[in-house]
């Protein structure tokens, strides 16, 4: 095994630190955020993303959609939206980007640090010593990805890390993302082991042909059944 695909939440990071401090963080201040970023050009192009993913969801969901009128009215409906996708959990490239944006000022004020496992910090230093390149796999964004590294509770790990890809690769859920992750860091899948919490990635991990390990942490979600490896410490893999 050369290459190791590394989930986040669930594997390296609590479902918690997610769920009750970065979640929570965007909920908190959005409204004061967009307010205060309003004319940014980077804050302007993630509402154009959420509008286009607004304009996708209306025939499926039941989808709060972005009016575009006056600012204050645009600024409501989007909160009525982002608050409708947080609240499902979606995973949506348009959310994520804007959560990510959201962080950087969170992660570089000192109000938030990334949350990771011991022992996850230990295996990734200790792979990256025996030669292996360790690459993240996250629904979060790329940006949401550097900063939990590069801000965490074990210092700055991103020189550990040789890659990130998010879901503009593809579904965390389908397998043809795991073949162009391969193809695209230059590795047979064969020779890439992917850890998880979520079945359903493990299984389009495993299909694509890459080895798998499923992420048993305090906090995670009671598993299916399934007949895949697991591990609650990841310095035992090697
Ligand atoms: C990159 S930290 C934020 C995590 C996040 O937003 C998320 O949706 C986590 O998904 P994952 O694919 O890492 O389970
Ligand atoms: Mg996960």
């Amino acid at each position: 095994m050369e290459v190791i695909l590394l989930d986040i939440e669930g594997t390296t990071t609590p479902i918690s630190f997610v769920h009750e401090t970065l979640f929570p963080y965007v909920l908190s201040t959005l409204d004061e955020f967009l307010k205060a970023h309003w004319t940014d050009q980077e804050l302007q192009f993630h509402i154009q993303a959420l509008e286009e993913q607004a304009r996708q969801d209306q025939p499926h969901y039941d989808a709060p959609q972005i009016i575009s009128s006056d600012p204050d009215s645009t600024r409501k409906s989007l909160i009525d939206n982002i608050q409708w996708q947080m609240k499902l959990d979606r995973k949506t490239s348009a959310l994520k980007g804007l959560q990510g944006y959201m962080w950087r000022f969170g992660y570089q004020s000192g109000q938030l640090q990334g949350v990771m496992f011991d022992d996850a910090v230990q295996a990734i230093k200790n792979w990256t010593q025996e030669g292996k390149r360790v690459y993240i796999y996250s629904s979060g964004s790329v940006e949401a990805q550097k900063l939990i590294f590069g801000y965490s509770d074990h210092g700055n790990l991103l020189q550990y890390i040789s890659g990130h890809y998010d879901t503009k690769v593809g579904a965390k859920t389908s397998s043809d993302s795991y073949r162009k992750i391969a193809e695209d860091i230059k590795t047979k899948p064969e020779n890439t082991l992917f850890i998880s919490d979520n079945i359903r990635e493990i299984e389009a991990a495993n299909q694509a042909g890459m080895q798998v390990v499923v992420s048993v942490r305090p906090g995670n979600a009671p598993l299916p059944s399934h007949n895949f490896a697991e591990s609650s410490d990841f310095t035992t893999i090697h």
